[in-house]
């Protein structure tokens, strides 16, 4: 069997590179198109030598319809925008959209549900293993203790980055609030500043820290009278949400039609 083609969007941003060398260094997918804005200066070119290297023989274009149409998978870390208007375009050519773009509002999230009906959708804020594996930590402790025990989620990223808090922080204060039996609608605290008041019993905060270079780091802390317990990841290479966005590309090929994540991936 063939195998399956994959289309990278946004291929000359920081997950784009590194998307594009993993499909490459893979020997179980293709690399058979690549999408920017009409205003990259990538356009046209080539997109090995556009990074810096040698031909690979894919042309980097902004003409989305045409690249997905031949491609079995779209890896698509863009923006929450862009990101609809691919599900719909890989939803017409019953390609796999592997969706790593997190600061999704409901109104996006609709319309990649619509979009799901046609095709398998795998959507993640984060594709790594390591959170994954955190994400089922932080419901079982946040079941096993009280709301006596305050949740705080505190993310750290690059400077870069343009949403807060976080998709992951957001998947993991989703956790901790079905651990409580709740949804993280419910619990989530409003940002704070200023004079905020006292905590409320059993809600969840967050923090977001921007500054350098930082991949990614997430602390859960469970703070109680006298003792806290703190779960970590860290986050030192992009590489580890690449090589999750392909498996999760090359898992979909055989599935049907609707929404999937990183747990029906890695099977937790
Ligand atoms: N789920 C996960 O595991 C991870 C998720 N992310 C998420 O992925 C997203 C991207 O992150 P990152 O790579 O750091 O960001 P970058 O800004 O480096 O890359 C985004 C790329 O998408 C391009 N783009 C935007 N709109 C379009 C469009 N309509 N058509 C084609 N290309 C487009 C941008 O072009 P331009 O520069 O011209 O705007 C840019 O090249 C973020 O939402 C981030 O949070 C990041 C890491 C891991
Ligand atoms: O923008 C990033 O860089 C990252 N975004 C994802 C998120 O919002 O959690 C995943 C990872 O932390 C890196």
């Amino acid at each position: 069997m063939e195998k399956p083609g994959i289309v990278i969007t946004g291929a000359s941003g920081r997950m784009g590179q590194m998307l594009v060398r993993t499909v490459m260094e893979s020997d179980q997918a293709r690399l058979v198109g690549a999408i920017e804005r009409q205003v990259s200066p990538w356009i046209g070119r080539d997109l090995g030598e556009a990074m810096g290297g040698a031909a690979i023989g894919v042309t980097v274009t902004d003409d989305p319809i045409e690249a997905i149409a031949k491609a079995q998978a779209v890896i698509d870390f863009t923006s929450p925008a862009a990101t609809v208007g691919f599900a719909e375009l890989a939803a017409q050519a019953r390609a796999v959209h592997v969706i790593g773009t997190t600061g999704l509002e409901p109104e996006h999230l609709a319309k990649i549900k619509a979009a799901a009906r046609h095709a398998p959708i795998v959507r993640a804020g984060n594709m790594s293993l390591g959170v994954n594996l955190l994400v089922g930590l932080t419901r079982k402790v946040a079941a096993a203790l009280g709301d006596d025990w305050d949740v705080e989620v505190v993310e750290a990223h690059h400077n870069r980055k343009v949403d807060a808090p976080s998709g992951t922080a957001l998947m993991l204060g989703e956790a901790a609030a079905e651990g409580r039996g709740h949804s993280l609608d419910d619990l989530r605290t409003p940002a704070r500043e200023g004079i905020t008041g006292a905590r409320e019993k059993g809600t969840i905060g967050f923090s977001a820290i921007r500054g350098g270079d930082i991949v990614g780091e997430h602390d859960v802390m469970f703070a109680s009278a006298g003792e806290r317990l703190i779960l970590r990841h860290v986050a030192t290479d992009r590489a580890i949400f690449a090589r999750g966005a392909l498996r999760a590309a090359l898992w979909g090929q055989d599935k049907g039609p609707g929404e999937y994540d990183m747990a029906d991936v890695l099977g937790l």
